[in-house]
């Protein structure tokens, strides 16, 4: 938490483009209500901090090694016959010879940068996640690979999963004017003032009680991870089931954050208010409520992904209200992480400084 304490202020740099194109997209819209797609400049704004947030003062030859990431994952997931016959992988179609050139400039890029901070003795001292990482590389058999494999982990990690929950956070938010009231409330009163009040600092975030519990609700509903994954190492048995060594067992976190015996009759209803004392007195059993996992292999990132997108709610309810554009089409998919099958659009107005939203 320490490390994510300093990382509040680079979110809300990371959030300014945003904020700038949604004002310039009301000012110019007639009567002042924009229709906005909202995705990719959510998508956008997650990308700056997590490469803000790994590579710190090189962060903008950082974002060029996560663009590169970025195409790799793009060049990697469509679907192709190259990728369920494994042996194709290794035919030199141009398409195969663009992952191989991403993936080596991605590594020596990365490499690269890291003897850069070696030499300059700023390993540890640099309170980014590239500075953790070349510290915990120390004494690691193949030190090169430790930190090429963990800089990639941070951006599949943190990137869309904090993108799309911020995205339905907003889609919640907009569909439930009452809560959105809420909210701003709290943040205006937190962040002081009206409409426009100052940016949150981490003390800020932290006192947003009711920011809080809508962003549990948002990842109750829609956690971005639909299932975690273990393998079970010896022969187990787990109540009524055997589970062999070697099994690979889903826990499917959708479906138990949607359970009536769990949550009650309201759970499929969006209610931040279950949250009010905590995730233990939300539901019957705390362990089934876990969208960053659980156990020895819980997400590392949680701290800094609940205070992104609390920071960008907090950002967004300031200066605008949202609601539901008529041709938002509700279809959450299910594929690597739950996301809105035909994005997000939503309708956008300023808020004036007399304006409490409504
Ligand atoms: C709302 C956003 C996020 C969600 C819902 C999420 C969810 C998860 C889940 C479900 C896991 C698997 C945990 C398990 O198997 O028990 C995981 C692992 C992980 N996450 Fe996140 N994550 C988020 C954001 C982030 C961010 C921002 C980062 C990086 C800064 C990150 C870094 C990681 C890493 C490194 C792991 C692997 C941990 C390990 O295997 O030891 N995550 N995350």
């Amino acid at each position: 938490m320490a490390k994510v304490k300093g990382m509040v202020e680079l979110m809300v740099d990371a959030a300014q483009p945003l904020l700038r194109s949604w004002e310039g997209k009301v000012a110019a819209a007639p009567g002042g209500v924009a229709e906005v797609d909202v995705d990719d400049d959510i998508r956008s704004f997650s990308f700056d901090v997590i490469s803000r947030a790994c590579f710190g003062g090189d962060y903008s030859r950082g974002r060029e090694i996560f663009l590169r990431l970025r195409a790799l994952s793009g060049l990697m997931s469509e679907t192709s016959v190259i990728f369920t016959i494994p042996s194709l992988r290794h035919l030199p179609t141009e398409k195969n010879r663009r992952i191989w050139r991403l993936t080596q400039e991605i590594r020596s890029l990365i490499l690269q940068l890291a003897s850069e901070r070696r030499r300059a003795g700023a390993g540890a001292a640099a309170p980014d996640f590239l500075g953790s990482i070349i510290e915990n590389s120390r004494g690691q058999p193949r030190a090169d690979d430790f930190v090429v494999d963990n800089c990639k982990n941070i951006y599949f990690a943190g990137h869309e999963t904090s993108a799309v929950t911020a995205t339905w956070c907003l889609m919640l938010l907009a569909a439930h004017p009452e809560w959105q009231d809420r909210a701003r409330a709290e943040v205006l009163e937190v962040c002081g003032g009206a409409a426009g009040a100052a940016a949150p600092d981490f003390d800020a975030v932290a006192r947003m009680r009711t920011v809080h519990a809508v962003v549990l609700e948002t990842l109750r509903l829609f956690p971005p991870s639909s299932f975690v994954v273990r393998e079970a190492f010896r022969d187990m048995q787990l109540g009524k089931l055997r589970a062999p060594r070697g099994t690979y067992l889903f826990v499917p976190v959708s479906t138990m954050h949607h359970d009536a015996a769990i949550w009650g009759p309201t759970a499929r209803r969006f209610d931040p208010g279950r949250f009010r004392d905590g995730v233990a007195a939300a539901c019957k059993h705390p362990q089934a409520f876990m969208p960053f996992g659980l156990g020895a292999r819980t997400c590392l990132g949680q701290n800094l992904a609940l205070v992104e997108v609390k920071a960008l709610v907090a950002l967004v309810l300031s200066r605008f209200a949202v609601a539901l554009s008529p041709d938002y089409r509700h279809a959450p998919a299910f594929r690597f992480i739950i996301e809105p099958e035909f994005g997000l659009r939503l309708l956008v107005r300023r808020l004036g400084h007399e304006d409490d939203g409504h």
